[in-house]
């Protein structure tokens, strides 16, 4: 154990219900929204090949000019009470979106800088009707805030210089001001969903960044802020010098899924998700492989079955229309997690071994295990092996509760659930309600070898 002073400050999963509720989600929704939507990853009728949000990056384009695109930005498609709508259809029950991405630009009329909303054409706040629209669908939010920021004049990658610092100090002060600033303009936002905190400038703020995460606890308890936000004071990110997860739930699985439950280490986490293979913002031209609806919702499955959320990304357009992929992909999703979404929502781990055929998870506070099924086996057998001391109650599809399936029992602890109908053009779940074994005294269960 070292010594810490700015390391984590919790052993173990936050035990409180804003937690059991963030950690049963199950679906979530990420909006990337902001000035990068109006390039959609192109300019002068050339293709930026990195991520659309990052088009500023580009030597393609003046850092000037793309700046200037806050004189652009007046969405008059921007409808927030669809956007919400479109999450609910899907089944999404927690949505995190852009305040401001690492170009600096502010969704909502902060004070501390002119490079925000206010001063665009479209001038109204964005973020207010946004979380008044999730609010109203029961989806509650969470807000992402980059704090690398392009714009801003104090804004360093490193400290090197006592000019450096003299603008980090004030470029510090305000970040922690906009901090405060958003969650006293949305009281009902749950989290704060922090990115652009790797670069060494920030890093080497240990003391500051654990004193300002302690004030914005105290300011809105129940805060949910995940691992990314800070490091500890030897620069550990993540993970402090103990190898103990900072902040509430770990924030690394972007764009990857865990493959083991020993891959999680008994954390909260969740998986945030492109459509496409890398692309946040906006993009005109969607390349390479798109990902379908049933890639995610199995991808959705194995978070779950791990004890994790997924969290799918939708990238507006400039005019603030939803795209029609997206939408399609919300109405897809949505329309198997209306029969299929209790197998997901307040599940968790099932501590069962994974089986070839998909997924087990767990409902929350019971013994109920479901079978989430994307590979139904040749012999229609879905086998399942459960501890020594549980038998399989009875088994049935969850979209047909009235017809019992055939559970049977291969040896003390395997059975095979039969099913009846194998010609399955989409994933379905199958629900196990397990029951305590009677010992069967049968005592040659175990070769002698
Ligand atoms: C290398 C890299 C930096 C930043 C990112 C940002 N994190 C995602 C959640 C998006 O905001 C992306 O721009 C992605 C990759």
């Amino acid at each position: 154990q070292i010594e810490l002073k700015h390391g984590s400050h919790r052993i173990g999963k936050r035990t409180d219900a804003v937690m059991q509720k963030w950690r049963g989600y199950g679906l979530g929704q990420f909006i990337h929204w902001g000035l990068y939507a109006i390039p959609g990853g192109e300019w002068n009728g050339k293709q930026y090949n990195g991520a659309a949000e990052w088009i500023r990056s580009w030597n393609g384009i003046p850092k000037s000019t793309y700046d200037s695109l806050i004189y652009k930005f007046n969405p008059v498609n921007f409808n927030a009470e669809e956007w919400a709508v479109t999450a609910k259809q899907m089944g999404a029950r927690y949505v995190t979106i852009t305040t401001k991405h690492h170009d600096g630009f502010c969704l909502w009329p902060s004070k501390y800088t002119r490079y925000t909303i206010a001063n665009s054409p479209w001038k109204k706040d964005i973020m207010k009707p946004l979380v008044d629209a999730y609010d109203k669908q029961g989806i509650d939010v969470i807000l992402y805030f980059s704090v690398m920021d392009w714009n801003h004049p104090g804004w360093r990658y490193d400290i090197k210089t006592k000019e450096d610092s003299i603008a980090f100090e004030g470029f510090k002060q305000f970040t922690r001001n906009q901090l405060l600033e958003l969650l006293t303009l949305y009281p009902t936002a749950k989290g704060l969903w922090f990115d652009g905190t790797w670069d060494k400038s920030w890093i080497k703020q240990a003391a500051f960044a654990d004193e300002l995460e302690t004030e914005m606890r105290k300011f809105r308890p129940g805060l949910i802020i995940g691992s990314r936000f800070r490091a500890d004071e030897n620069g550990k990110r993540h993970f402090d010098s103990n190898g103990v997860l900072m902040g509430d739930y770990e924030q690394g699985w972007e764009r990857k899924i865990p493959n083991k439950i020993e891959d999680v280490h008994g954390n909260d986490w969740d998986c945030v998700m492109t459509v496409p293979e890398n692309q946040w913002g906006y993009n005109k031209a969607w390349k390479g492989h798109i990902k379908t609806r049933n890639e995610l919702l199995e991808m959705t499955a194995k978070c779950v079955s791990l004890g994790g959320n997924f969290v799918l990304n939708f990238g507006p357009q400039g005019d603030g229309a939803i795209r029609k992929e997206e939408k399609q992909l919300a109405a897809q999703i949505g329309d198997w997690m209306k029969t299929n979404s209790e197998a997901i929502y307040n599940c968790e781990y099932a501590g069962l071994e994974k089986q070839d055929w998909g997924y087990f998870t767990k409902k929350t506070g019971s013994d109920k295990l479901y079978m989430i099924v994307f590979n139904v086996p040749v012999s229609g057998a879905l086998k399942v092996k459960l501890p020594a001391n549980t038998s399989i109650g009875k088994s049935y599809l969850l979209a047909q509760p009235a017809q019992l399936l055939n559970a049977e029992e291969i040896s003390g602890t395997e059975y095979f659930i039969h099913l009846k109908n194998t010609a399955a053009g989409n994933p379905f779940v199958v629900v196990l309600e397990p029951t305590a074994k009677k010992a069967s005294g049968n005592t040659y269960d175990k070769a002698k070898t």
